[in-house]
């Protein structure tokens, strides 16, 4: 039955937190599963991955057929009709759009001590991208996965997708072919994420995994993660609408079916200050789901993880819970969306006003669909350019630069114990040896040296070129 929960009732808060505790519980329920499959294809490679394939998508494949030929992908990729080929490009347009702006700065400058320090962004090298196809086929995912990663820059795009029956859908191929995809292996779940974070002899290994997927997929980043990188996870659909009384109860419930129908586990909740609302769209949902294709899939989702939660005040009292919630997608159905979305921290995205079903972000918004769900987002965001890119730190000092901080790295390291962290600037400011400093309280456990290291600095003949920390060297007026 689908929860329904009114903050006015004592139990509320229990209530609550067991709807949090629930959907917690139940997004760990496959890890063992996914662990063992993880370790074969790590042991086993090809073969493992081509029995879970023939197991979990009834296809029978080889090595040999596991990748996509160019010829099997333009084949079917020629088969899109013009109309929905053009909103492909529409959407394609749009994302591409986007993520432009998304394109990190780098920065360089001298600090007033003669510092050089900077940072600058360089691709990853090669991603492994996973669009979902287990109950539905989903192009959108494609691109979404695939254009930030070509705006990035990233070098080598693998691209996985099951094919359920052995079917290969035409729009797939078009949206791997328009974003630039690389190479397409049609093998899904866990043990295609094995695949691309272990490498076997027909896959290369990736560096970083990214993209939406099942439970099964969304546990097997989490166990890869740290062998490669990942993005998020992007698990099953959630949504949580919050729409007063002056909304048309059918379009809430398409809404909050429109996520509902992604997967059994998917989880669709309303919060409203209307108990009245709240019976009206549970009834329109009922009316919906008498029509849709997809409503076994629907009614699942929104009888098992489904929610209605009555609060007061909607400007008080709904941005609190939809921060504990912290859900994929953020609908704000009232009159004035961006007061309400100033309250809200934690959501994956945000869709304001009564006409921007979450679905039009879903497809040709712009922004991406990959999003942080079981409450990702309260520390993590949804997928763009910065995560297909590295940041790497730039730190420069010339003699007079080193001279200036220098002391302070030798007496922190002093602190430290870190004898060879103080020799190693101590010794190219002329400084006496930090670890030499206590020659008549040696620690019970030190060495005792008998003779000199010859590679000691001598404080009475230093190096031509040693700053001195007294007196910088006038060179230095001229550092860059
Ligand atoms: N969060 C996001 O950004 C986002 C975006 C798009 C889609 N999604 C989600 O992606 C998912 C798509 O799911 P899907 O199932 O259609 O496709 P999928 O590709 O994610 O999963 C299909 C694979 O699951 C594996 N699998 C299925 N049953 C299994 C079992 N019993 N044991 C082991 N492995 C099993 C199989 O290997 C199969 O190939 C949905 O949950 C949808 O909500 C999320
Ligand atoms: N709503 C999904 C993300 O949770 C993305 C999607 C693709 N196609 C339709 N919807
Ligand atoms: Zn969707």
């Amino acid at each position: 039955m689908t929860a329904e929960l009114t903050t006015t009732d004592p139990g509320f808060a229990a209530a609550f937190a067991g709807l949090l505790a629930a959907r917690a519980a139940f997004d760990t329920s496959v890890d063992p599963v996914v662990a063992d499959i993880l370790a074969d294809v790590r042991d086993r490679g090809d073969a493992a991955v081509l029995e879970y394939t023939q197991r979990f998508d009834r296809v029978h494949l080889t090595t040999d057929t596991m990748r996509l030929d160019d010829e099997t992908i333009d084949t079917a990729a020629g088969r899109v009709d013009p109309e929905t080929l053009a909103a492909l490009n529409t959407a394609a347009e749009r994302i591409t759009r986007f993520h432009e702006h998304q394109k990190p700065q780098d920065i360089a400058f001298t600090d007033p001590t003669g510092v050089r320090l900077g940072q600058r962004h360089t691709p990853v090298d090669a991603v492994g991208l996973y669009v979902p196809g287990g109950t539905a086929a989903y192009p959108s995912s494609v691109l979404m996965n695939a254009i930030p990663a070509k705006v990035a820059g990233v070098g080598r795009l693998t691209m996985v997708v099951p094919t359920p029956d052995g079917v290969i859908n035409p729009l797939v191929m078009a949206a791997a072919r328009l974003a630039g995809v690389d190479e397409i292996f049609r093998i899904g779940g866990a043990q295609a994420v094995a695949a691309l974070a272990y490498g076997t002899d027909t896959i290369a290994a990736v560096d970083k995994i990214v993209g939406p997927g099942n439970a099964y997929v969304a546990s097997a980043k989490k166990q890869v993660y740290g062998t490669v990188g990942i993005d998020m996870i992007a698990g099953p659909s959630e949504i949580l609408v919050v729409a007063d009384a002056d909304n048309d109860p059918a379009w809430i419930a398409a809404d909050l079916l429109s996520q509902a129908e992604h997967d059994e586990a998917a989880q669709a909740i309303l919060i409203t200050d209307d108990p009245g609302f709240a019976a009206a769209v549970a009834k329109a949902v009922e009316g919906h789901l008498a029509t849709l294709h997809r409503t076994a899939i629907a009614r699942t989702s929104w009888e098992h993880h489904g929610a209605l939660i009555v609060v007061e005040d909607l400007l008080d009292q709904a941005p609190a819970l939809v921060d504990r919630i912290a859900p994929e997608h953020l609908e704000l159905a009232v009159a004035d969306p961006d007061a309400l979305a100033a309250r809200v921290r934690h959501a994956g995205a945000i869709f304001l006003g009564r006409h921007t079903p979450e679905a039009v972000g879903d497809y040709v918004g712009g922004p991406n669909h990959v999003l942080p769900t079981s409450r990702g987002a309260r520390f993590s965001s949804g997928l763009g350019v910065l995560d297909f890119m590295k940041r790497t730190t730039l730190l420069g000092c010339d003699a007079a630069a080193l001279a200036t901080i220098g002391p302070a790295a030798v007496r922190l390291a002093e602190a430290e114990g870190l004898g060879a962290h103080g020799l190693s600037v101590a010794i190219r400011l002329n400084m006496p040896r930090p670890d030499a400093a206590q020659p008549t309280t040696p620690r019970p456990d030190a060495a005792q040296p008998t003779t000199p290291r010859p590679d000691a600095a001598q404080p009475t003949t230093p190096r031509p070129d040693a700053a001195q920390p007294t007196t910088p060297r006038s060179t230095a007026a001229g550092r860059a």
